[in-house]
């Protein structure tokens, strides 16, 4: 593949769902392009339809229009070279961490010998080690996405798509997993696209955040994050990082012609038309 072509390209994608009550427009129009090696967020309130994008990308949706590919080659179904880590981390409550890990290798019918070193290692690198054989009922929620992590990353996907993955945990282990995940992609190197309503997160794990808003929805802003990697708590008492978070804020909230409610994400499910932001 020539260096310019993009990893993941989205062009000129909308989606729309067919109610029985109305169709919904979730996405007017969305076009933008995420290299290898990029961590791209997808910010925007709720509903404005940022898990439709992640979810036509991953090839679980299929556009009204437009078209999305990896790799060049256009996406029509779920492939194997994206790990995808949703909100909750759906593990098998019967399996222990290492089984839930490995899970994806009996599923694609891969040789499970093959990974069971990498599985522990991956495990070893969130900072599991000593919980191989502990069930998801035995972990707490931040140690429970750690596993999603391993088991999203044990078939060394090129992809990581992640919509919310932190959002249900409390604010300081959330603060733990941004670090924790920006340490884990400086040793895996992957390209990741992920899904949230919270600026500041988006600011501290991302290359580029995309805004979306707007009704109905679409891009309205690309923005590069000038902080150099590694990346480590300090930078958010930074006034740079405060700048950066503003100027997203106010984007936000220009979309939506007025300010939208400020409601703490992790807690709060907002009434349709109110941004989400932190
Ligand atoms: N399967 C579906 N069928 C019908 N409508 C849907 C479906 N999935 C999403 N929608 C609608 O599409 C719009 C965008 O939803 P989507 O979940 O993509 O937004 P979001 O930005 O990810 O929101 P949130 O941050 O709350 O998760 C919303 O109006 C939602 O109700």
């Amino acid at each position: 593949m020539p260096p310019q072509e993009p990893l993941v390209s989205v062009s000129g994608v909308q989606k729309t769902y067919f109610t029985r009550q109305s169709p919904i427009q979730a996405v007017a129009s969305a076009s933008v392009d995420v290299a290898r090696g990029e961590f791209v967020s997808l910010l925007g309130p709720s509903g404005c339809g940022k898990s439709t994008l992640l979810m036509m990308i991953a090839g679980l949706e299929k556009p009204t229009a437009g078209s999305i590919s990896l790799h060049g080659s256009a996406v029509v179904n779920p492939r194997r070279d994206i790990g995808i880590i949703f909100q909750d981390a759906t593990l098998l409550p019967w399996k222990s961490t290492l089984e839930n890990v490995l899970f994806p290798i009996q599923i694609l019918k891969l040789p499970m010998e093959k990974y069971r070193e990498r599985a522990r290692e991956l495990i070893a690198m969130v900072g599991l080690t000593g919980f191989e054989h502990k069930k998801p009922a035995e972990l707490s929620g931040g140690m429970r996405q750690r596993v999603a992590i391993c088991r999203a990353l044990i078939h060394d996907p090129d992809i990581l798509l992640m919509d919310e993955p932190f959002s249900a945990l409390d604010a300081i282990t959330r603060d733990q997993m941004n670090v924790a995940l920006s340490e884990i992609l400086e040793t895996y190197k992957k390209t990741v696209i992920f899904v949230t309503h919270s600026i500041r997160e988006a600011a501290f794990l991302s290359d580029r955040v995309v805004v979306m808003g707007g009704r109905p929805s679409t891009i309205i802003l690309d923005m590069k994050m000038p902080f150099p990697r590694p990346r480590r708590f300090e930078i958010e008492e930074t006034q740079e990082f405060a700048q950066v978070c503003r100027q997203l804020r106010l984007t936000i909230e220009a979309a939506h012609g007025h300010p939208p409610a400020l409601v703490k994400s992790s807690t709060a499910s907002p009434a349709s038309g109110s941004a989400v932001i932190e």
